[in-house]
């Protein structure tokens, strides 16, 4: 009995044996002139939405180098077809999967379970039939396919599939996770809306998972904890990330101004049942005084709030990495804060949104391979992931190194660009370049 509950145990483990981020060719990266054509040929557009764009885009942070479909560059953002939509996803199949199986020496017939997240784009057959039969794999393997999850869907792949694990022991997962931006364009005005545009790429990701213990020696980490928290029912978190019509019947994502909100009170409720999980007795016990001698005292909420130990744990006493998901500047800066982060902690995550936007679902794992390839994750090592997405949703999980991570990843070119020298030593390419909308009266256009 001993030997078959220690057996289940060992098969109940989830190790990450290898990742993969999607890095699309050169031709599809979106410069800064690239933008700004893109924005002067949708006529609905005038000065004070350049104004807002040019804000919003300077703001996000995101650089010269992010990708987008062929269907944006082709300048047929407006009228994408099914294809556009198959064949950006196309891509991150035969490049970061394909790369995946040739990096790990595993097969396509080896893997037994296969879970596919892509929020904005359900086509029948499922993507997740499409990479079955596009890399021919075994007839009876698990395949899920989620839509409509939003960005913190990864998550929600991962935990299905070490559960979809747990009753095939000694197996492999595959879970792609990614975001379709061809038919997601959005024309109108509605500034909540065209935030999106601002923030979104393509990208992707491909990981392969197992809990069989005799890879355990080939795996970069082990998950130690997964928890997932919904604010769904609450009408204002529940439309703070939104697809719908505007006024005059263009579809897009409206990004609420209280998300930023949302996510923390998300954050919040989800940090409540991982932090006894993770944090050490000695954390615990110090909140757990703290607080009661705070309530003792009867302390106002304003001295508890100046004095922001009384009211939070300590989450560096569990973990030492932070794969925080670069949903905007606004939603970092508000995690960083709640978790009273330094900028180091959050530099992966806005290095992400720099290089790659906001690849939706993915973008954790870009974080990762910041860190990774960094050279930051040592053996022993936790790293904390978190992301967020639209219901209102916060999943978050954390992983202990156990194998080597010494990998440079999509970042392999550039690693060492990042991060650039501080604002003052460098001009904004946005800024160079369009900085004159400020200054040109609006009727002069
Ligand atoms: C866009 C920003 C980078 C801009 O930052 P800045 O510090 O430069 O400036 P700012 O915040 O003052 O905003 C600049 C201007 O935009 C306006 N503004 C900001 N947010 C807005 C919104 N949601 N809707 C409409 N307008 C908005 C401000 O009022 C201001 O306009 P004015 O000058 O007129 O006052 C930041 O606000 C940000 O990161 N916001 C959060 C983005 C977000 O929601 N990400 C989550 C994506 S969803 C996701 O990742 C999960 C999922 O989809 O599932």
């Amino acid at each position: 009995l001993v030997r078959t509950a220690l057996a289940r145990r060992r098969h109940s483990r989830c190790y990450l044996l290898d990742y993969v981020c999607h890095r699309p060719c050169d031709d599809r990266k979106v410069s800064s002139d690239t933008v700004g054509r893109v924005v002067t040929r949708n006529k609905r557009l005038g000065v004070p939405e350049y104004r807002f764009l040019l804000r919003v885009i300077v703001g996000s942070g995101i650089g010269e180098e992010s990708y987008c479909p062929r269907n944006i560059l082709e300048c047929r953002e407006d009228s994408p077809t099914h294809q556009d939509a198959l064949d950006e996803m196309d891509a991150l199949f035969d490049e970061a999967i394909a790369e995946l199986f040739l990096r790990s020496g595993f097969a396509p017939r080896d893997v037994d379970v296969l879970v596919v997240n892509v929020s904005l784009f359900a086509p029948a057959p499922s993507l997740a039939s499409r990479i079955v039969r596009r890399f021919g794999m075994r007839e009876d393997v698990a395949e899920y396919n989620l839509s409509g999850m939003g960005c913190s869907a990864s998550l929600i792949s991962l935990d299905l599939a070490r559960r979809a694990l747990r009753t095939r022991p000694a197996s492999l997962a595959l879970v792609v996770s990614s975001e379709s931006i061809a038919p997601s364009w959005y024309s109108g005005k509605d500034k909540s809306m065209m935030m999106g545009n601002c923030l979104f790429r393509s990208g992707g990701s491909a990981v392969l998972l197992t809990n069989n213990p005799s890879l355990r020696g080939r795996a970069k980490m082990v998950l130690r904890h997964l928890v997932r928290t919904n604010t769904c029912a609450d009408d204002e978190a529940h439309t703070c990330a939104l697809q719908r019509e505007d006024e005059d019947g263009h579809v897009g994502i409206s990004l609420s101004k209280d998300l930023p909100k949302a996510a923390v009170r998300a954050l919040t409720l989800n940090l409540r049942r991982l932090a006894r999980r993770v944090l050490p007795v000695s954390e615990l016990l110090r909140f757990a005084a703290q607080y009661v001698s705070s309530k003792l005292l009867s302390q106002s909420p304003v001295q508890a709030k100046s004095d922001g130990r009384l009211r939070k744990v300590n989450f560096k006493t569990g973990v030492e990495h932070y794969c925080l998901h670069p949903g905007g500047a606004a939603v970092v800066k508000a995690v960083k804060e709640s978790l009273g982060l330094d900028a180091d902690d959050v530099e992966p995550a806005l290095m992400t949104l720099c290089r790659w936007g906001n690849t939706s679902a993915s973008s954790l794992w870009y974080v990762m391979s910041y860190m990774e390839a960094k050279g930051r994750l040592k053996k022993g090592d936790r790293a904390f992931m978190l992301t967020f997405g639209s219901g209102f949703k916060c999943n978050s999980c954390v992983w202990e190194v156990t194998g080597d991570m010494a990998d440079k990843g999509a970042w392999a070119d550039c690693i060492d660009e990042y991060p650039p020298p501080p604002e003052g030593t460098t001009t904004n390419p946005y800024m160079d370049k369009y900085s004159w909308v400020n200054q040109v009266d609006a009727l002069v256009l």
